[in-house]
């Protein structure tokens, strides 16, 4: 039985060391609860997407515990949607299939769902991320920043119970990235997965997260973990006008001037 406090991810002294036998992730231990969303920052080498690809069963080994709702986080009940780096799209199929074949892998048995429903969600995920016009195209066909968008509409429509993005906007420009910030939450609002954010972008990680995990250079101290309730209860349009989001910010860059 899965007492309250297990409810959700629960990463207990996890460190991963490639076959070098360096640390790649320093030790680290985290509660993010059922459908929260917390963002990760980092400089370059902390061990982030280690952190991404340990929680979503593509390393061979690592070393402490990853539970989620009190069981494995490789447990069958986990459904988990991973927006790599690389965004991961197969390039011999078009956009509409690389989402319908994620959608039929994550749920065989398609929940009763008939071909033409699929189609129909899968373009109201594409819609959501603006690429409709899209759908009949190859990926290597697409720039960088509309392959990052079929990622992310691709991790969306396999409703995940956990979600980890790598740098999912990285590719997209100040103002298009801004729009699909606004979109992101709406999104994460209506089908609230349990989501971990990896993001470059300071700004980004204050406007997006419940909680903001710093990272720190080195693999030898555990990641800074800030606390930021207050500025994701305000309405997004209204977070990077408000003082609470300058504070914020200020005590990231303090860090980061500290540790980084
Ligand atoms: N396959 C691998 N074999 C050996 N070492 C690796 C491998 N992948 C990553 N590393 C090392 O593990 C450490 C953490 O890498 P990781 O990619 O997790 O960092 P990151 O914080 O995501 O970096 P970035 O912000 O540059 O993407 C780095 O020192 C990296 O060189």
């Amino acid at each position: 039985m899965s007492s309250l406090k297990n409810n959700g991810l629960r990463i207990n002294q996890l460190h991963v060391a490639y076959q070098n036998g360096q640390l790649a992730l320093g030790e680290m231990s985290l509660t993010l609860p059922e459908h929260g969303i917390y963002t990760v920052i980092g400089p370059s080498g902390s061990g982030k997407s280690t952190l991404l690809r340990a929680i979503a069963g593509l390393l061979p080994g690592y070393e402490g515990e990853l539970l989620f709702n009190g069981r494995s986080v490789h447990d069958k009940d986990t459904l988990i949607g991973l927006v790599p780096q690389n965004y991961g799209l197969l390039p011999w199929k078009t956009v509409k299939d690389n989402i319908g074949i994620a959608m039929r892998i994550a749920r065989p048995d398609g929940a009763g769902r008939g071909r033409r429903e699929q189609d129909r969600q899968i373009m109201h995920w594409l819609e959501s991320m603006g690429i409709a016009q899209l759908a009949g195209r190859f990926p290597l066909s697409l720039s960088g920043g509309q392959q990052q968008r079929v990622a992310i509409a691709r991790a969306f429509a396999i409703l995940p119970t956990l979600l980890l993005l790598d740098e999912p906007f990285s590719a997209l420009d100040a103002i298009t990235r801004e729009g699909l910030q606004q979109i992101f939450i709406d999104n994460w609002q209506a089908h609230p997965a349990t989501t971990l954010f990896v993001t470059h972008d300071v700004e980004e990680a204050i406007l997006l997260g419940q909680k903001i995990i710093i990272m720190l250079p080195g693999q030898q101290e555990p990641p800074e973990i800030l606390d930021n309730a207050t500025v994701f209860a305000m309405k997004h349009s209204q977070k990077r006008e408000s003082d609470e989001y300058f504070e914020q910010t200020k005590r990231i860059r303090k860090v980061m001037m500290e540790k980084w």
